[in-house]
């Protein structure tokens, strides 16, 4: 059994009679979430998805957005800001904003499930000003500096 954390959700009134985000399985990272509306998702359109609730998630912890990737490989059904951040002080409609990358149009119906939310704990930086970082094996190489493509 893991440690679970409560998040309170408010159930809005275009959500009333839809699913809570629900694990699939006893091992599911993601709660799998329903839309709530119908939307035809044109080759190449993006929606925001209705999800019908608000959540206050408690300081110290974010929830993801992320595709589902059945989804993802049977439909080119994505999110573009993947993960999609939900931050612990928004309290307005949590939205999943979907993008069509096949190359047919996809029908979303009210109570799909169209992508998962996964709570993350956020650990937040305190910037500490320099004149100078530390020497490092990488320095500034990156982009590919370390190589990996098959160059033949
Ligand atoms: O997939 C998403 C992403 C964001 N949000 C909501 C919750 C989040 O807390 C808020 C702001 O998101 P973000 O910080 O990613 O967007 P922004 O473009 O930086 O907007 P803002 O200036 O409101 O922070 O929008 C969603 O409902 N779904
Ligand atoms: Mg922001």
């Amino acid at each position: 059994m893991t440690d679970t954390v409560g998040v309170a959700i408010l159930r809005l009134e275009h959500g009333e009679g839809l699913p809570l985000p629900v694990y699939a399985t006893d091992g599911a990272a993601g709660m799998d979430v329903c839309a709530a509306e119908d939307v035809d998702l044109a080759p190449g359109a993006r929606h925001a998805v209705a999800t019908g609730f608000a959540v206050a998630i408690p300081q110290g912890y974010e929830i993801q957005v992320r595709p589902r990737s059945g989804l993802a490989f049977k439909h080119g059904i994505s999110v573009p800001n993947a993960p999609g951040t939900i931050d612990s002080d928004y309290r307005g409609e949590l939205k999943v904003l979907l993008i069509n990358h096949g190359d047919e149009s996809f029908a979303i119906r009210r109570g799909d499930r169209v992508a998962q939310l996964v709570l993350a704990p956020v650990t937040r930086a305190a910037f500490a000003e320099v004149g100078d970082l530390d020497e490092t094996q990488r320095g500034a190489g990156g982009f590919g500096s370390t190589g990996g493509h098959a160059t033949l």
